[in-house]
Formats: structure tokens, sequence, C-alpha cells
């Protein structure tokens, strides 16, 4: 009897003998982790150099397995960065890093690594765990800021890669000195006034440059160091100005300096009149601002001793837009 062949009778005639699916129905298996499923799809697409298909139901028509083949074709896997984001410290390169985290040929890690500055010793297999996964043809970079003004970083980075490419996101050196300063004491009350630790003394305004947030907004000095070891094409400049007026045409120029193509456009951004920045709309019904640490109020600032800060940066500035070949403004 155990052995007695299945009545030949056919499927639709059988009563109860429905079979319970081997799998859960591909709706709820998408749904627990659609996010990262999407944006499998969309390297997928990318790598078909048909990316623009990146609707999630298009995306649940793809069976998982058939995914998964198609993305080890493509060398999916973990890859050291070919793009740094070095600096410089409130310049505006969290904006940055996420508005080209929109790019599906763009991939990044969220948090800085600090590996050329802090973990260097962790060696590069450490710095490859911390980027996520990518397929061949996509960018991986990553943002550390300090980066910009460590001595030691330009060499260590040249002995990984020469052929790195350097972004900075720059800002006029004064409001970025008072968001570093704005940033320091959020967290520590209780501290000094911004111009006490400004100038060395305050009725003459001699400038104390030994402060770390007056000495990061030195640029010339710290790209010359840069410079030794690489060449100014690869490097390119975002002013953190442009990127709040104009966050559209700062990004077609990053994307074309990366060698992408340009979609990350007007879609994908919206001026949140409450955040007074612009925020990343991803789909009709999701956008969002970065969080409350971007675009801090900051305390007000004697209008004297704004005039000092920028006489001091005046020369500095003009070096830099001279190294450079662009002017940005600050005076
Ligand atoms: N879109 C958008 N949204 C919010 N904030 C924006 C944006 N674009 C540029 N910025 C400016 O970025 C400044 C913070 O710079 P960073 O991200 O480089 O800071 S950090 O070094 O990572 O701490 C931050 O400085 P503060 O305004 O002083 O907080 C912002 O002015």
């Amino acid at each position: 009897q155990i052995n007695s062949p299945k009545p030949n009778i056919r499927r639709s005639e059988r009563k109860n003998t429905k079979r319970s699916p081997s799998k859960k129905p591909v709706e709820k298996n998408w749904s627990r982790n659609k996010f990262h499923y999407r944006r499998l799809v969309q390297d997928f697409f990318y790598d078909y150099g048909n990316f623009r298909s990146n609707t999630l139901s298009d995306f649940q028509q793809i069976p998982k397995s058939t995914l998964k083949t198609n993305l080890n074709r493509f060398h999916w896997g973990r890859r050291l960065p070919s793009a740094l984001i070095i600096g410089v410290k409130k310049g505006g390169t969290r904006a940055l890093l996420e508005f080209l985290r929109l790019h599906p040929g763009v991939r990044g890690p969220g948090p800085e690594p600090h590996f050329f500055d802090k973990y260097y010793h962790m060696g590069t297999d450490w710095y490859r765990k911390q980027m996520p996964p990518s397929t061949q043809g996509q960018i991986t970079i990553e943002k550390t800021p300090s980066y910009y003004v460590t001595p030691e970083v330009p060499a260590r980075v040249y002995n990984m890669s020469h052929r790195m490419k350097l972004i900075v996101a720059v800002r006029d050196p004064v409001t970025r000195a008072i968001s570093d300063y704005t940033q320091g004491i959020s967290k520590q009350r209780g501290s000094k006034r911004f111009e006490e630790m400004a100038f060395l003394n305050v009725t003459t305004g001699l400038v104390d440059t030994s402060w770390r947030a007056i000495r990061i907004g030195l640029y010339a000095k710290h790209l010359k160091r840069w410079r030794r070891f690489f060449p100014l094409t690869q490097f390119h400049f975002v002013s953190c100005e442009n990127l709040i007026l104009d966050p559209v045409g700062e990004m077609a120029k990053v994307q074309d300096f990366l060698g992408l193509q340009k979609v990350v456009d007007q879609k994908y951004f919206y001026f949140n009149e409450t955040k007074g920045f612009p925020c990343i709309r991803k789909s009709r019904s999701k956008s969002h601002c970065l969080d409350k640490t971007k675009g801090r109020t900051h305390p007000k600032i004697n209008t004297t001793s704004l005039q000092r800060l920028r006489d001091f940066y005046r020369p500095f500035n003009l070096k830099f837009y001279q190294l450079v070949g662009k002017d940005f403004g600050w005076y």
C-alpha cells in the first residue's frame, strides 16, 4: 500500500489536494526586507544600464534567486573606495554624501570610517569590511572630514591608491568656524564664548591660530600638503553655500567628476521652508531632511569680530582660489 501509485487524476479534479506553497508568497518575502531588495535590484538594473525602472512593484516581479545569480555575475562584494569625501568638517559633507548615495551607481557607508586617520593600524581588510557590498559598475565612496587636515593622510591614501578621486566640500571659513563652535557647545554646556576662543586677545583681535576651529579654515595650507601627492585633476571642490542654494547644479558637477550619469537631478530635491535647507525626495510619499545636528542655529557674533576674522582669512582664501582655480566668493 505504501508504494501504491498515486491515482492518475488531474490536480484540478482532486479534492483537498492543493499543496501548500513551499515558499511564502513573493509579496511577503519582498516586503520583509524591501529596502534591501530595492537596492539590490537597483544595482542589478544599473549594471544593465536600465536603472530608471525603479518602482518597487517592478522589482517584486524578479525572483530573489534570479537576482542573486545575476548579482554574482556582476561580482557583488565589498570594495575599497575609489573616491573619498575628505573634508571639510562642517562643510556640508553629510548632505553631499546623502545626495550622492541617491545615485544607483554609488555605494558608501553611512558612518565615517576614519580609516586613514584613526584606524590605519587595522589594515585594509578591516577598511574593506566597513564598505557596503557593491557591483563591478558601482563606485564606493566614504566621507571622513578630518582627512583633509590630518598631515599623515595624503601619503596613506596615495599608498592605497594613487588614482583616488578626492572631493572637498568647502564653506566660508568664518561660518565654518562658528558652525564648528556651535557643534562643540551643543555637547559641552558652559563653554567659553566664541570670541574668547577665536582671539588671543579680544581687545586687539589677534586671532588664535592654535584653535582647531580656526586652523581647519586655512584651506590653502592643507591643500598644499595634498598636492604633493595628487594632481589637481583628481580633486573636486564643492561649495557648501551652493550645495544649499542649488543642490541640482552642484550635484551635476560632482556626478560629472565621478564619471556618473546625471541621475540625481531636480526630482530628488525640494526646499523645506521649516528646516531652511534642501531635503531629499525619494518617492512621492517619501522624503526626508538631514537630522537636527545639521542646520543648527548659530550664536550671534558681533560684527567687529566677524570683520576681524574675515580680514584674517582673506589672504588664505585668495591663495586657495588661486590653487584651485575657482573663486568661492568669501570676502
Ligand atoms: N541639505 C542640507 N541640510 C542640512 N545641512 C546642510 C545641507 N547642505 C549643507 N548643509 C550644511 O552642512 C553643515 C554640516 O556640515 P557637515 O555635514 O560636513 O558636518 S560634519 O563635519 O559631518 O559634522 C551644516 O552646518 P550648520 O548649519 O552649521 O549646522 C549645514 O549648514
